[in-house]
């Protein structure tokens, strides 16, 4: 029996989300024990419990009020709330966070061979999709007529297999749809993966420690988007250095023993350097770059 006073945490048991969200809640400090087949985990270090589902399923387990938080791709979480709101229901839940994984997009594609003249092309099409409440809220918001075909994968090979005209489906590289023969025509809904939180209220203990979490994962994220660059300057070129680094405020600037000329730079920058950068950095006379990741990150 799962004791309620551990905070839950719903996230995906294998799939594209599976192996980020895990690797995010163990970079917060959690200690999680996930052997393969193991649907539960209890942290060893915190009041905090892992379910481990399928993807479609999280939306539901939080909106439930079943789990207290779920990671989960914001495409699963919108047509979950649509297709609750067409039964008549009034889903709630919070948004705490949008995490710097799963991106992708949803998209109209067709076969290659068949023109695209903007929307109205789909009018009186069959459309194959895993998302049709999204592509019925896109195509009824245009006064386009379509049939809806509901396939829960391998939502490529519709046209081929004579099921369907069209699809709606998930796009990341594109490299399916090209092995499917299609070609993406047009961007109904841009996604990545997100904290949720059940609504109502939780207990100050359960609600501190997920405020706790937020600023653990925040500063995961801000940490993943920054390096830390070391180098050695002269002196007079100091300014157009920095200006070089984006996002690197107040740098750390000492002196070199021995060298009056030259000085040692330290600071945090908010992007990956680029080769580029760094070539320029060296036309204006710096050395001894260094550019190292940061592991975690507290303003
Ligand atoms: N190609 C992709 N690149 C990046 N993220 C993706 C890609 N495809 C899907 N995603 C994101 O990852 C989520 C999970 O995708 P996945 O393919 O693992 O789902 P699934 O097959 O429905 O898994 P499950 O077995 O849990 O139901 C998607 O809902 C989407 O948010
Ligand atoms: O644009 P691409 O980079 O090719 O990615 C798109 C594919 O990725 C997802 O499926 P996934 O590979 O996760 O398999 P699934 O159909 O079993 O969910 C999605 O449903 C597409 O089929
Ligand atoms: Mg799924």
């Amino acid at each position: 029996m799962l004791d309620r006073s551990r905070l839950r945490i719903a996230i995906q048991k294998s799939g594209r989300l599976s192996k980020e969200s895990q690797q995010l809640l163990e970079q917060c400090g959690i200690k999680i024990n996930l052997q393969q087949q193991r649907l539960l985990a209890f942290a060893e270090n915190m009041a905090i419990d892992i379910m481990r589902v399928r993807d479609d399923d999280i939306p539901g387990l939080v909106m439930d009020g079943i789990v207290d938080l779920g990671i989960i791709g914001e495409n699963v979480l919108e047509e979950a709330l649509l297709t609750r709101r067409s039964q008549g229901d009034n889903p709630c839940y919070i948004m705490l966070l949008r995490l710097d994984f799963g991106d992708c997009r949803l998209s109209m594609a067709l076969p290659i061979d068949e023109p695209w003249n903007g929307p109205k092309s789909l009018q009186g099409k069959r459309i194959a999709t895993s998302y049709p409440h999204l592509l019925k809220q896109y195509l009824d918001k245009l006064g386009i007529h379509f049939k809806s075909c509901l396939l829960n994968g391998s939502v490529e090979v519709a046209p081929r297999a004579g099921l369907a005209d069209a699809i709606c489906d998930l796009v990341s590289t594109g490299a399916t749809l090209e092995a499917n023969g299609l070609h993406e025509v047009e961007v109904i809904y841009r996604s990545k993966a997100c904290l949720i939180q059940r609504s109502g209220e939780l207990s100050n203990i359960k609600q501190s420690l997920i405020n706790k979490l937020i600023i653990r994962i925040q500063g995961v994220i801000q940490a993943r988007g920054s390096k830390y660059i070391m180098l050695h300057a002269p002196a007079e070129q100091l300014e157009e250095i920095i200006n070089l680094l984006p996002g690197a405020e107040s740098p750390t600037v000492l002196p070199l023993a021995g060298n009056q000329h030259r000085v040692a730079i330290y600071m945090v920058s908010n992007e990956t350097l680029f080769w580029e950068t760094m070539e320029n950095l060296k036309n204006l006379g710096a050395s001894s770059i260094l550019v190292l990741p940061i592991e975690k990150m507290m303003e």
